[in-house]
């Protein structure tokens, strides 16, 4: 295994850091090579900085690394940066990383929404990076170095549109879509993250902001991208979502409806056969991380289940069951993506692992 680009993690010591440290690890193109966090951790060694919360210990490519303060001239020597900021601070440091000239591949909600910045989930739209392919070459030619920012999506959203992603490239339109999430703990970071008084034996049906961030994140994700390089909403879907946070460690369960713009519809197997048959960018790229299969689609009765679906292709891959005709909308079923690899730190990878076999990093 011989690592070629050296890699940065921000926010390496919360919930989605450790999924970086863990990922990154064992990654044949990414060196694991500078650590950041705040001011309470800096100055230390990461095994003593971290509270660490993985069922795997932590990679010994990691122990001694002193983390940092997220300060640009400190990872200038990086090929990438991944960030994995809590949203409060990620704002200022990634635009300071991105004006130093670093490329930001970030986590956080602060940019998801620029008109300038894609917002990509690597299974169904890597295609977005186009705008960074046409940003990097004008840079290139003018011998310059390209800073930017890729955000990632919500982890709920992540977990949303690869089906309907995969349905659309299948079938067209989709018009409606109902999403009721069961989300799980890892999701609300460590600091503080919930408390075990609230969720045990309990259900809290409320996310602050996750449900606006389903319904307009998935039609950025599932839009276009104009001539001039904007983002184009895919607007004449409706999305509505409920969200919940569920007593599980990892892993975010979605029951999802949908309703079919055309008026043929296809049968439940053609669905079935449809999110079966779809493959991503990635896989066809042979990304080093991609799932070996994108959707896993279940036929037991109870499944997919977070516990035992969560880690199909290493947490890259979704699984989908249930899928049924609705008696309301067209059809229905339940997704479920791990939260911090598809959901997060493995999209990061996914996204920076297209850019270096697209010549971009
Ligand atoms: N968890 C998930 O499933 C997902 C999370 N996200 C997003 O990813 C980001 C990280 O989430 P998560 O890992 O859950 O959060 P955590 O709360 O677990 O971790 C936050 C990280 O930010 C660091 N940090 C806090 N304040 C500062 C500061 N002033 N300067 C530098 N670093 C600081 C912390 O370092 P220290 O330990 O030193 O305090 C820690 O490393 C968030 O923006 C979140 O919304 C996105 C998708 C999914
Ligand atoms: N809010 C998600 C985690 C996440 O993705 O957050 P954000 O969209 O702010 O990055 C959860 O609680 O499970």
């Amino acid at each position: 295994m011989t690592a070629t680009k050296k890699a940065g993690v921000l926010g390496a010591t919360g919930s989605v850091g450790q999924k970086f440290i863990l990922l990154l690890a064992e990654h044949p193109e990414f060196e694991l090579y500078k650590l950041g966090a705040s001011s309470r951790s800096a100055g230390k060694p990461y095994a003593e900085a971290v509270k660490w919360r993985q069922t795997a210990t932590i990679p010994p490519s990691a122990r001694e690394l002193v983390v940092v303060e997220c300060k640009a001239s400190e990872f200038a020597d990086c090929d990438v940066v991944f960030s994995g900021l809590d949203s409060d601070v990620a704002g200022d440091i990634e635009t300071e990383f991105k004006e130093f000239g670093l490329v930001v591949i970030s986590n956080a909600k602060n940019y998801r929404r620029a008109p300038d910045v894609p917002l990509v989930v690597p299974l169904i739209n890597a295609s977005h990076l186009e705008v960074i392919e046409r940003r990097v070459q004008k840079a290139r030619a003018a011998n310059k170095k390209a800073g930017y920012i890729i955000c990632n999506s919500n982890c709920s959203t992540a977990g949303l549109v690869v089906p309907l992603g995969a349905l659309i490239a299948k079938f067209g339109d989709i018009s409606d879509v109902t999403v009721t999430t069961l989300q799980a703990i890892s999701g609300a970071g460590f600091s503080p993250g919930v408390l075990g008084f609230d969720i045990l034996d309990n259900v809290i049906p409320y996310i602050s902001g996750e449900e606006e961030k389903l319904e307009w994140e998935t039609k950025k994700i599932l839009g276009s991208v104009a001539e001039d390089d904007s983002f184009v909403l895919r607007s004449t879907m409706s999305v509505s979502a409920q969200c919940n946070r569920v007593a599980v460690s990892d892993g975010h369960l979605e029951c999802v409806s949908i309703k079919f713009a055309t008026p043929q519809k296809p049968s439940v197997e053609q669905v079935k056969q449809a999110l079966r048959d779809y493959v991503s960018e990635s896989q066809i790229l042979g990304c080093p991380s991609a799932p070996k299969q994108c959707i896993y689609v279940l036929e037991e009765a109870d499944r997919p289940q977070p516990r035992l679906d969560r880690n199909r292709d290493n947490g890259y891959a979704v699984s989908v069951g249930r899928v049924r005709e609705d008696t309301v909308f067209d059809f229905k079923f339940i997704v479920l993506s791990h939260n911090t690899v598809i959901g997060a730190a493995g999209a990061g990878i996914l996204i920076a692992e297209t850019l270096l076999k697209k010549g971009l990093l």
